[in-house]
């Protein structure tokens, strides 16, 4: 790549680190007339003087009024100026800000207990039925029982080793969807989503709402809610910071996001339905036929052994938590690396070679390949580094007040951990707003996504990391290196790259990637 190309890329990055609302922001910080916040009742734990970290701020508003669009680079610009742990007020709520591993580590691994509730917000609480779910429910047994449940089975290395035939299904349709477009735009966020829902789908209920039984293909439908659900999740709501205020629902949040709400309900509530309505020997039968059960025909089965069984609302808490928060992030972070690839052309070359010289142009990538894919697994690292789809994570609430890095964070103020900022930190990567994936190389067991490396935590850490890990991994990786190594990829004559992020609880691209595929393999019927 040329000097000037690798100067525009690191410029197009260094303009979502200061972006315009940013620079509001600095000018609001600096104008006299704000009043000045004087620090209340937080000391520091090491020596009880007042801390200095409370930012200037309007009276009732705090400092809401001077947050852009992308919270986590007006997060990483205040840290620079306030150092790695400050608070801030958004309205009548008290946030910290925490930024250093160091400071992260103490949150997930030293107090994890204390933190491991979540800060849920009204549009949450209406996503995950009164915070009752996976994501959002408070810790404790309840919330251990369902993530059990859910984990133990859903993600075990038998039920996703026994779907393995599903995803290569749902991958090669996909496969033969794009050939059918070959030599036009496609949307590759959009197929990546259909492949991420429909195989979803059928892990939970493909044995017995299957298409001959009339259900229609609900993949499109769905990403148009999953995409409302987040937008209103990720929506400053005045209900959220004047709790007070929250009874009028000043803005609809409330009222939109169970609209949205009744729609996936409505899809799992047919789904349990006939589950339930099922003869036993009929679904017996399913099971035998498939060599595994369903989430649905498990959580059912449990239900029936279990002394503590499930309730309906938790079931479809659990089902929402599932499709909605394990299509959007899988999407997203296959368009983000086939955008960094596209940007990237020689880092795009070696992952085709590297197909090309484990899989052949003869065949199609099987699951056996893919542990054999280590730079294609390097580029997948490097893309999480760059755009983790939760910069923030999901923040979290401490249950006691605590002491961190040496300040007092008082019971039930929101914690966010800015891993986006801790991920291009300087000090930590070289160079790290540059594309790098052979940092990731040399010791591939160095860098993992289990959160025991501080400074790089995609899936989060502790108690609550991403219930979903195991099975994002493997289908993430298998799209990927399906997607590039039948087809060559290229931008549609004209366009650009756009590298700008839109903040969200999952923060996507701000505009789709659109790309021209040209069929790389052999022979045509690989793709039929
Ligand atoms: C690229 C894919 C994915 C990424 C990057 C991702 C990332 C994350 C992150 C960062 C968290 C918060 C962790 C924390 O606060 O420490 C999380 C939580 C969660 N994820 Fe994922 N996720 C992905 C895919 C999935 C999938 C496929 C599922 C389900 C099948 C899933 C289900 C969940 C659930 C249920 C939680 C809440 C866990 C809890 O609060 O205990 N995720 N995810």
């Amino acid at each position: 790549m040329t000097q000037a190309a690798k100067k525009q890329i690191l410029k197009t990055r260094t303009q979502g680190l200061i972006s315009s609302h940013s620079r509001s922001l600095e000018a609001m910080i600096l104008t006299p007339r704000l009043e000045i916040v004087t620090a209340e009742n937080t000391k520091t734990a090491k020596n009880d003087s007042l801390c200095s970290l409370t930012l200037n701020s309007v009276p009732l508003l705090g400092y809401l009024p001077f947050l852009g669009p992308n919270l986590h680079h007006d997060f990483t610009k205040l840290a620079k100026t306030y150092g790695p742990i400050y608070k801030l007020k958004l309205g009548s709520k008290l946030c910290f800000v925490i930024t250093s591993p160091t400071l992260v580590k103490q949150v997930v691994r030293d107090h994890d207990t204390i933190f491991s509730n979540r800060d849920a917000t009204v549009a949450a609480q209406v996503a995950s039925y009164g915070g009752i779910d996976i994501a959002f429910g408070t810790y404790g047994p309840d919330w251990r029982r369902l993530r059990k449940v859910f984990v133990s089975h859903m993600l075990s290395n038998a039920n996703i080793d026994a779907c393995y035939a599903l995803r290569k299904e749902e991958v090669h349709k996909s496969l033969n969807y794009i050939h059918g477009k070959a030599g036009s735009a496609v949307d590759l966020g959009e197929v990546a989503f259909l492949t991420s829902i429909n195989t979803l789908k059928r892990m939970i209920w493909g044995g017995t709402l299957q298409e001959e039984k009339g259900a229609t293909d609900i993949g499109i439908e769905f990403r148009k809610v999953v995409t409302e659900i987040m937008g209103l999740l990720a929506k400053p709501n005045v209900s959220d910071f004047f709790p007070v205020l929250a009874r009028f629902d000043i803005q609809g949040i409330r009222r939109q996001q169970q609209k949205a709400i009744s729609v996936t309900e409505k899809i799992f509530t047919s789904a349990i339905e006939i589950q339930m309505s099922m003869p036993p020997a009929e679904n017996e039968g399913l099971q035998q036929k498939h060599g595994r059960k369903d989430l649905l025909q498990f959580l059912l089965e449990h239900n029936k052994d279990s002394a503590t069984p499930l309730t309906m609302q938790e079931l479809l808490a659990l089902l929402t938590d599932v499709m909605v928060g394990g299509t959007d992030t899988t999407t997203t972070t296959v368009e983000w690396v086939m955008t960094e690839l596209m940007q990237n052309p020689d880092e795009l070359r070696k992952v085709q070679e590297e197909l090309t010289e484990i899989v052949g142009l003869n065949t199609l990538v099987e699951e056996f390949h893919l542990p054999k894919l280590h730079y294609l697994d390097a580029v997948i690292k490097e893309t999480f580094r760059l755009h983790p789809a939760l910069p923030l994570l999901v923040p979290r609430l401490p249950t006691q007040s605590t002491t961190v890095g040496g300040y007092n964070i008082p019971n039930g103020s929101s914690v966010y951990l800015n891993i986006w900022a801790n991920q291009r930190d300087p000090s930590v990567w070289d160079s790290p707003l540059e594309f790098r994936p052979k940092r990731f190389l040399n010791d591939q067991s160095k860098f993992d996504y289990k959160g025991n490396r501080f400074e790089y935590l995609p899936f989060g850490s502790g108690r609550r990391i991403c219930a979903g890990l195991p099975l994002a991994e493997r289908t993430l990786i298998y799209v990927l290196a399906s997607f590039l190594h039948s087809f060559e990829w290229r931008l549609p004559y004209g366009t650009n790259l756009d590298l700008s992020e839109r903040f969200g609880v999952v923060t996507r691209k701000m505009t789709p990637l659109v790309a021209i595929p040209t069929p790389r393999l052999s022979k045509l019927e690989l793709y039929t």
